[in-house]
């Protein structure tokens, strides 16, 4: 059997997403560690006013292709730009571009997708679930294909304790769930989606599961593997440790925590936060394309022991709100208990703060936008899932030994606090752009707000128990007791220092 390496030699491939997190480290990852493919076809659509060359060309900019960039300057002549709007029909792609992708593409990686977990169900229908089923169409077009491999997520069956590497039947039948919405104003849809959500959280896993579903139909005519991702952060090694360009799941709460926003959360510490680096992803990935079979991939992240803390305290972020520090509960009351004073309460005296200095009140919206994100992200903090990854097993073992270097997913070999250190300065680096260079002056900053929170908390106790005293007499026999009984043991101690002298 070839190597990874030899297997995508001269092929042409297809990969949609190729903009997004994962899409680029997976062209990152198959140029650097598979030179001879021949070409790499990224679909991209144009946005926010840049023209699709436009956007390409600044991808390549981008520090993760740095090491390639050294290695061979002319990298970009692999990579050709189609146009396609993938929620359009016949994605948008132009008879031509279908020709020619018709022709030369042999395997084809379906990344797009979109993540939101607040994505309306007809948005979130039309590319997770109407765009793949028209990829699939394409792809049945191509004479030379010899595998499909789409990327869904291990909480496409979210509603499952336990998760086999199997497709499940789906909650609805797709085509019916398209012609149904077809013909319903955007209002009516939003009202019907928790119903026909169910035990489902968002749309995002709902649709994620139909797709497999319409993946699965075409097994028949396609040689297809379905990839599950539990939660994908931060680059483990490659192209350099804690590579980051997003606020997506933890990353979004790691850098709340590290700017001193995020002080608790609701999270079961029992529970394990099923983290996989980006880079372990891609592996895998390339790994299945090269195999064609159906995979999964977890890496349990502790809740009780994330390092979060630790590392942010070590590299602080510039301009921390507060110093990091969070409380991780289950209980729903503890939680808004600490809601209250950790976050509405510091957020109400800032903004007091900003209005007498004559400047806009913003604290209070940022913790609204943060208790809405956090909020969303609960579902998945808050529980357990038990996966099945003897396929994944299976694949590592067909790998030969340089192959498994190559193309590591072993998470095994995943030393966890080093990891999240580096997770956490990518956020630094990458998602904050930060200099690594101001992290005394962060520190400095740490340390004054160190301060500022001592002084607070002292005049505080000042305050509330001079408010004690005066109004209680009790309190005051209390205070009186206390401090004699404090000079009592004054004196005892000089009295045996002097004696021992
Ligand atoms: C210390 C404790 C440690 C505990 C350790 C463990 C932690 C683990 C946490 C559990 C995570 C569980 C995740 C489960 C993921 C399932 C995996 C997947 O399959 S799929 C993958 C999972 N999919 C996802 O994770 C998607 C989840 N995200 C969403 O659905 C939406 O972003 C939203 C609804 C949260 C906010 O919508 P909306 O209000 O409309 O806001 P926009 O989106 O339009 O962003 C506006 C701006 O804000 C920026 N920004 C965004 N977030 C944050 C942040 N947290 N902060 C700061 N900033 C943030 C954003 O960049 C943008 O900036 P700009 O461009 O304007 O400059
Ligand atoms: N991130 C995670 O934690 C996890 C991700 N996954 C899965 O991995 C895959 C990749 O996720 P990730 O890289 O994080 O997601 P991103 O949001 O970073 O990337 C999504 C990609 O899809 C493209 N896309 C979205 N809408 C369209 C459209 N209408 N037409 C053309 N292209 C479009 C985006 O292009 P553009 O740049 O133009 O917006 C982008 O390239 C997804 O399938 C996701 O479900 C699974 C588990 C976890």
């Amino acid at each position: 059997m070839a190597s990874v390496a030899e297997y995508y030699a001269g092929k042409s491939v297809l990969i949609t997403g190729a903009t997004g997190f994962m899409g680029k480290v997976l062209v990152e990852k198959l140029l650097w560690s598979c030179p001879e493919v021949k070409a790499l076809y990224i679909l991209v659509r144009p946005k926010a006013g840049q023209s699709m060359k436009q956007r390409v060309s600044d991808m390549m900019k981008c520090k993760l292709f740095d090491r390639v960039r050294e290695d061979n300057p002319d990298f970009h002549k692999k990579i050709i730009p189609i146009s396609s709007e993938l929620t359009q029909p016949g994605l948008s792609i132009s008879p031509e571009d279908v020709e020619k992708l018709s022709a030369c593409i042999n395997i084809v990686f379906h990344c797009a997708a979109t993540i939101r977990f607040d994505e309306p169900l007809k948005h979130a229908l039309q590319l997770n679930v109407i765009a793949t089923q028209e990829l699939l169409s394409l792809a049945q077009r191509m004479h030379h294909l010899e595998a499909f491999i789409h990327i869904s997520t291990a909480y496409a069956n979210c509603n499952r304790k336990h998760i086999d590497e199997v497709i499940y039947p789906p909650p609805v039948e797709p085509k019916k769930l398209i012609e149904s919405l077809e013909w319903m104003d955007d209002g009516i849809v939003q009202d019907i989606t928790p119903r026909l959500i169910g035990d489902r959280p968002n749309t995002y896993t709902y649709t994620k599961a139909l797709a497999e579903y319409v993946v699965q139909q075409e097994q028949d005519k396609l040689n297809i593997g379905i990839v599950r991702p539990s939660i994908v952060g931060a680059s483990w090694q490659e192209p350099f440790p804690g590579w980051i360009d997003n606020f997506n799941g933890p990353s979004g709460v790691f850098i709340a925590a590290g700017k001193g926003i995020l002080r608790t959360m609701r999270a079961n510490n029992d529970a394990v936060a099923d983290l996989i680096p980006v880079d372990m992803v891609v592996n895998l990935t390339l790994a299945a394309g090269w195999y064609t079979d159906l995979e999964e991939n977890i890496l349990p992240l502790s809740f009780r022991k994330h390092h979060v803390i630790s590392s942010f305290k070590r590299n602080p972020l510039e301009q921390a709100f507060r110093r990091p520090n969070a409380n991780i509960t289950s209980n729903y009351l503890i939680n808004q208990y600490w809601i209250l004073v950790s976050h509405k309460f510091p957020a109400f005296i800032y903004d007091l703060f900003l209005r007498l200095c004559g400047q806009k009140p913003q604290m209070m919206r940022i913790f609204n936008r943060l208790h809405k994100a956090i909020g969303l992200l609960e579902y998945f903090s808050s529980q357990d899932w038990e996966w099945n990854s003897e396929n994944m097993n299976m694949l590592m073992s067909q790998l030969t030994p340089e192959d498994r270097t190559a193309f590591n997913f072993d998470v095994r070999q995943l030393n966890w606090p080093e990891y999240i250190e580096n997770y956490c300065i990518g956020t630094k680096k990458y998602v904050l752009n930060e200099d690594m260079s101001d992290i005394p002056a962060a520190r400095q900053h740490l340390r004054k707000l160190r301060n500022i929170r001592y002084t607070f908390n002292t005049v505080l106790v000042v305050f509330i128990w001079r408010v004690f005293i005066a109004r209680s007499q009790m309190a005051r026999n209390i205070w009186y007791f206390v401090v004699s009984l404090c000079f009592k043991f004054l004196s005892y101690f000089r009295a045996s220092s002097t004696l021992t002298n």
